[in-house]
């Protein structure tokens, strides 16, 4: 009998991948990609149904590595949020089967794989000026990697709402240069990241210097565009996966440019990094570097350690898993925040409650007692019922709320939470610490395929 499925959640993902583990296997994969045998990848375009309301489509990204035993597939979700929106473009979840069985092993968490992976293949050596259009999600990760890796004189950014750039700049803690145009961002750069969800050209070949590096990671449809035909033209252009490009780029079909190469030809050797010309990456995100991220990051793989550590890590934590990671998206993540408080300490909320009852009683009796003929002495009473029924009141509900979220046989199955050594400990400043910084990758590890 086939074990029941893991869940991994994002937070998890989180813990357990590091750059250093994943770029020599996202290199192997690309290389296996790009030579073609079935039996070390097998990887079809990915299937995406459109979500017209959203301007946005569901992607399906299966995967089958033969020779490792890994059969996997990734369902993203991608959504042209309107401007000023908290939500998260991309949501992404993958789900890793047991080859021989076909049983679901693992489902986990697929926003900070798609981050990670994806900010993983664009690398820069002896670059000094990055410039990077977008400030959301993939713009982070990107500028933490390239960061990490290289030593830049000078990063840029630009996004088309002011205050997303001056949030990025401070989130970046120093060092970022926030730019008033796109223009201004990229003019004199050596390496240009493109990471907008915009369908319009937001870079444009007459703005880009000689022999620089763009790495476009938006428009995945065929019909959107991030960079003008100038560019295209002119540049050097490599991409992940070539029958991707083909059915999925704007940039690439409606230019017209040619492919030069995969990324698993230079990682292979059988195409050239041309490192002195103008270099363009298109990356459309491919189901193989889901794969391998998920085979590394699933219970029993190559980092298991690291996964037992973040479960038990994140049980002390109580953290409230499945939400949207990002301090930007802090509007989703406030209804997530209030879920746990109000479970865990209903029963404190309940003390406040008495408090106020009491308090309108105390105001009810006054002015009975103030009334001519009166019997009552208000203040005895007052005094009385306070101690008594207050006091004892609240103390038992601190002992319900204590046995209540206890990992006791007492604890009600609706009590998700653990046992708090403090009643009043904040689940907001700790699930706030926790996420913050998601996107931040650990060390860097080694990279063959620059340009
Ligand atoms: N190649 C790959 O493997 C992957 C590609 N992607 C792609 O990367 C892109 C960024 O994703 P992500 O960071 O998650 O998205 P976010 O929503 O987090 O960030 C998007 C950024 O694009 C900006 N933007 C949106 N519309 C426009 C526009 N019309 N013109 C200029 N800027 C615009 C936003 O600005 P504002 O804040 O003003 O709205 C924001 O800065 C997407 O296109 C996504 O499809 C994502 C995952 C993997
Ligand atoms: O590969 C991926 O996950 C995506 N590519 C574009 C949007 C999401």
């Amino acid at each position: 009998m086939a074990e029941p499925p893991v869940i991994i959640w994002e937070e998890e993902v989180k813990s357990v991948l590091r750059y250093m583990d994943l770029v020599p296997r996202l290199e192997d994969a690309l290389g296996k990609f790009s030579r073609r045998d079935s039996a070390a990848v097998l990887q079809p375009v990915r299937t995406a149904v459109p979500l017209q309301k959203h301007s946005g489509f569901m992607g399906l990204m299966p995967t089958y590595m033969e020779n490792d035993g890994v059969l996997s597939t990734k369902f993203v979700c991608y959504y042209n949020r309107e401007r000023g929106s908290t939500l998260p473009a991309v949501q992404a979840t993958v789900v890793l089967l047991d080859p021989e069985l076909g049983n679901v092993k693992a489902v986990m968490g697929g926003e900070v794989i798609t981050a990670m992976r994806t900010a993983a293949l664009l690398m820069a050596p002896g670059a000094e000026v990055l410039a990077i259009l977008g400030t959301g999600r993939q713009a982070l990760s990107h500028f933490n990697v390239f960061t990490e890796m290289f030593s830049f004189k000078e990063v840029r950014v630009w996004s088309r709402t002011k205050e997303e750039v001056a949030r990025f700049v401070r989130s970046a803690g120093g060092g970022v240069r926030g730019c008033g145009s796109a223009e201004e961002a990229v003019r004199g750069a050596d390496v240009i990241v493109t990471v907008t969800r915009s369908t319009e050209p937001v870079l444009f070949g007459q703005w880009v210097k000689a022999g620089a590096h763009v790495a476009a990671v938006g428009a995945c449809r065929p019909d959107w565009r991030e960079l003008d035909d100038v560019l295209m033209q002119s540049a050097v252009v490599y991409v992940d996966s070539r029958e991707g490009a083909l059915s999925e780029s704007g940039d690439v079909i409606l230019s017209g440019a040619e492919v030069f190469a995969e990324l698993g030809d230079v990682i292979n050797g059988t195409k050239p990094a041309e490192r002195e010309k103008t270099t363009v990456f298109k990356s459309l995100g491919m189901g193989v570097e889901d794969a391998v991220s998920a085979q590394l990051a699933h219970p029993g793989g190559f980092l298991d350690h690291r996964l037992k550590a973040a479960r038990s890590q994140s049980r002390t934590l109580q953290v409230q898993h499945g939400a949207h990671q990002d301090d930007r998206h802090r509007g989703a993540v406030m209804s997530d925040l209030f879920n746990p408080l109000q479970q865990e300490h209903g029963d404190w909320i309940s003390v406040h409650g008495m408090a106020a009852a009491f308090l309108l009683e105390y105001n009810a009796i006054k002015k009975l007692s103030n009334k001519p003929g009166k019997r009552l002495c208000g203040s005895h009473y007052i005094t009385v019922h306070f101690l008594l029924t207050f006091w004892l009141g609240a103390v038992t509900e601190l002992i319900t709320t204590l046995t209540a979220s206890s990992n006791t046989v007492f604890r009600p199955r609706c009590v998700r939470a653990e046992h708090s050594r403090t009643v009043l400990r904040s689940v907001t400043v700790c699930s706030r610490g926790v996420r913050s910084g998601v996107g931040t990758p650990g060390p860097p590890g080694p990279v063959s395929c620059n340009f």
